[in-house]
């Protein structure tokens, strides 16, 4: 089994919903712990509720959308921490709308957040990752990218794209050492999407992705998960 305890976590978005919970769970095997976001207030909150755990935290204002922001972000990760084990490219945005009113603006905002994102964070990190012999990389990807629902397109796009691209990435890094986890969630309990049309309870919750997400960090380094699909067992329609 891997020890994670001593290890760095950068993972962008984790100021709230599953990257919150994934900064969390990580910190309770003793991860040190990044966090990047948009919101300095909500960053500072994310980082009071880690205080509880004794690890070295910081906290980045960082915009997927903004590529010297993600420059910045990964040297001052290094400069704190000196390496980065494990990179989490949680950070996305969903904005739904018929496919005949979804404008160019709004699927340029979704690529730039949920593609090009993860792809700048990649480019930075992967680097590191090689040269220290090792890493773990978690692309968080959707069930949208398996199952495309209806008022969707953008959204659903940009996590094909994500998934591609990671499916691609995994396969150059593995002589590296360097793991890829893609991740494809259905439903879960955050704000991203609105007020849930399912009973919460019959849902699965934030702390269940991140709990399936450190399980396969904990497995042997000789073994990954290559995807994995992450179901509520019986939602329950309100
Ligand atoms: N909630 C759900 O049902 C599902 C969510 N996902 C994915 O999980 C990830 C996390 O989402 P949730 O925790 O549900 O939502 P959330 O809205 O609670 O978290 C998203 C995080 O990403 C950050 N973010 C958004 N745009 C950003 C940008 N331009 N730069 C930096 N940070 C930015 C937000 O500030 C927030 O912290 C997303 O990639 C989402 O697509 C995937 C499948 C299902
Ligand atoms: C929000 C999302 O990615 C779903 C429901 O697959």
């Amino acid at each position: 089994m891997e020890q994670l305890k001593g290890k760095v976590a950068l993972i962008t978005g984790g100021s709230s919903g599953i990257g919150l919970e994934i900064a969390k769970a990580l910190a309770q095997e003793g991860v040190n712990i990044a966090i990047t976001g948009r919101n300095f207030d909500k960053l500072e909150s994310a980082i009071t509720t880690l205080d509880q755990y004794e690890i070295d935290t910081t906290a980045i204002v960082c915009d997927n959308k903004n590529a010297e922001d993600i420059k910045s972000c990964v040297a001052h990760v290094l400069e704190t921490f000196d390496h980065i084990d494990i990179l989490v490219n949680n950070a996305g945005v969903m904005k739904n709308a018929p496919f005949l009113e979804t404008s160019e603006a709004l699927l340029d905002e979704l690529i730039q957040t949920n593609v090009y994102g993860p792809f700048r964070f990649m480019q930075e990190v992967a680097p590191v990752m090689i040269k220290q012999g090792q890493g773990d990389i978690v692309n968080m990807s959707s069930m949208s990218a398996v199952n495309a629902n209806a008022n969707s397109s953008a959204y659903s796009a940009t996590k094909f794209a994500l998934s591609g691209m990671s499916d691609s990435f995994m396969r150059e890094m593995r002589p590296h050492n360097i793991r890829t986890f893609l991740i494809h969630p259905s439903a879960v309990l955050t704000d991203l999407i609105g007020e849930p049309s399912l009973e919460p309870e019959s849902m699965t919750h934030p702390e269940d992705i991140a709990e399936v997400i450190v399980s396969q960090l904990k497995l042997n380094r000789r073994t990954f998960v290559k995807q994995n699909q992450i179901w509520a067992t019986n939602p329950v329609k309100k």
